[in-house]
């Protein structure tokens, strides 16, 4: 896992490394000034000039530290100092006297020169300490740093692109847009989340010495982003010597007339994720439609028609006897007493439950239902979903996702999975899980229905939550972003990801 860092928690870093390895403050700055000019050397045009513009902080002394060693190796060299100069930090005052001792002098910013292609921008106005919508000579630099972009230079931004807020990842106007963004010793939210991700470019990771050890220092809620090797490792080996019985066995409470599909992908998703058996417990009319999908699926019918209810409870008891884990949701009939019913099961049962599409929708009339739950839970809503549950409106969900996600899962006791580009995992009280993987072609019907199927198996064979969430919507991910490369995002269906999700088992097998 990558360690994700917040502003404050990256100051008690640093103080952490001053403190307990007396890392000098003047020594990190030094390091990253260091990998910003060797990050704006590797995007350059052969004779390319680096135009470096610096604000008034730390962000500004990490580059005059990179004008330096661009000097030192040669190259073109121009800088500007934007701003009243008066509130250089000591550290950047430092190095402005060190630059000038190399003989270049910061030129005032309306005498640079124009930039573009070959040429690189350094970016180095303002980091983690952004504060609010850059004005004036800060705008106008920011603007002509898109301009210059737009006539060819590449631009590098030092840890976070100015203008974006390190914490939210949410952009002010006007942002910096970087082609590559070079991350002082940790990832940031800005980094990682959207829309920030998306104006960091490339981005880099460097360590500038402030050691893995810092993190143990840090305090507040606990960012991370999954890895590939973190969602390998979680898979359970499958032995010589097992049987079906070894694997669990998923219940699915899914589907209805006109969307039995939903059911079959919830199904078919959990057998090509491993899990042993796979029963769809629905409607009578629905379940020929349902079982016709895929001779492995096996059926219950729920007796009677309509919204599911009260009444079927027992029925519903009496079907997860001997199942490992229960997937509902997707294609349900719900009713004004689907609600209760959920809550009533999760009270009376121990297996670890996803809830996934109407039984979101129908839990979010009385959220208290769920605190009754005996067994684990978890809720995987899209952000319309989540705004249900929330009682807020989707724009809402989408500028707080971190904070929205960790709340309900801390007031509900349960894992909360709030999809979206960077899907989210957050656990109660505790860790937020960031998901690199996925694309936009994965917006499209039913793609759900298969995350929940996935999660749903991964639970069945004994993978405790949030660690089956996240690797459920790691893998879930990968295989949208394997199967894009023949379907492309137009192309890719739901179903492509059963295809996808048997390409990244053989990746991991191996
Ligand atoms: N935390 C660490 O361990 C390290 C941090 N370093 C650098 O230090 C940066 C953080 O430095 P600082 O905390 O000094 O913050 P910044 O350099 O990001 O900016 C803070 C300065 O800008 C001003 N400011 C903020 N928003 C403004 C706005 N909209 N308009 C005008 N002025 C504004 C503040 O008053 C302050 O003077 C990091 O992003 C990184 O680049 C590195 O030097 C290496 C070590
Ligand atoms: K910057």
């Amino acid at each position: 896992m990558q360690r994700v860092l917040t502003a404050n928690q990256m100051r008690e870093a640093e103080k952490a490394a001053q403190d307990q390895h007396g890392m000098p403050s003047g020594l990190l700055m030094e390091n990253a000034g260091r990998a910003l000019a060797e990050a704006a050397r590797s995007i350059a045009g052969a004779g390319g000039r680096f135009t470096v513009l610096c604000g008034p902080g730390n962000n500004g002394g990490d580059g005059l530290v990179a004008a330096r060693f661009l000097l030192e190796g040669g190259a073109r060299v121009v800088v500007s100092l934007v701003g009243d100069t008066g509130k250089l930090t000591s550290e950047a005052k430092r190095n402005l006297q060190a630059l000038e001792g190399f003989g270049e002098s910061p030129r005032a910013f309306e005498a640079l020169p124009e930039a573009g292609p070959g040429d690189v921008v350094v970016d180095a106005l303002f980091g983690t300490g952004l504060k609010r919508a850059p004005e004036g000579v800060f705008a106008d630099a920011i603007g002509t740093v898109a301009r210059w972009r737009r006539a060819g230079a590449k631009v590098v931004a030092a840890d976070v692109p100015s203008g974006l807020q390190s914490d939210t990842a949410e952009p002010f106007s006007p942002c910096v847009e970087a082609d590559v963004t070079v991350a002082f010793g940790f990832v940031k939210p800005a980094h990682e989340l959207e829309p920030g991700a998306s104006l960091c470019g490339d981005v880099r990771r460097v360590d500038i010495g402030l050691g893995g050890e810092s993190t143990r220092a840090v305090s507040g809620a606990e960012l991370f982003r999954v890895e590939e090797k973190d969602a390998r490792e979680a898979l359970p080996k499958r032995r010589a010597d097992s049987h079906k019985g070894t694997y669990g066995h998923v219940l699915v409470v899914a589907g209805s007339p006109g969307k039995t599909g939903a059911a079959a992908m919830v199904a078919l998703s959990a057998l090509r994720s491993g899990a042993g058996l796979v029963t769809v417990a629905t409607r009578p009319e629905a379940l020929p439609w349902v079982m016709a999908h895929s001779p492995e699926i096996m059926g219950i019918p729920l007796p009677g028609d309509g919204p599911l209810g009260k009444g079927d409870l027992e029925a519903l008891k009496a079907a997860l006897e001997g199942k490992d884990a229960l997937v509902m949701g997707p294609g349900i009939p719900r009713g004004p007493e689907t609600g209760a019913l959920i809550g009533d099961l999760l009270a009376s049962v121990e297996v670890p439950a996803v809830l996934d599409a109407d039984a979101l929708n129908a839990v979010a009339e009385d959220l208290k239902v769920l605190r009754e739950a005996k067994g684990p839970v978890v809720l995987t809503p899209h952000p319309g979903e989540m705004a249900r549950l929330w009682g807020r409106t989707t724009k809402d969900v989408q500028a707080h996702r971190v904070g929205v996600a960790l709340n309900l899962a801390t007031s509900l006791n349960c894992t909360v999975v709030l999809k979206g580009s960077r899907t989210l995992i957050a656990e109660a009280g505790g860790r937020v899980f960031i998901n690199p993987t996925g694309n936009a072609g994965m917006a499209t019907g039913g793609t759900g229905d298969v995350l929940s199927g996935v999660c749903g198996a991964l639970l069945a064979q004994g993978i405790p939550l949030p660690k089956a969430a996240w690797t459920a919507v790691y893998a879930h991910g990968l295989a949208g972003d394997l199967m894009a490369q023949q379907r492309g995002l137009l192309g890719l269906i739901a179903t492509d990801l059963l295809v996808g999700l048997g390409h990244v088992w053989t990746r991991w097998e191996r």
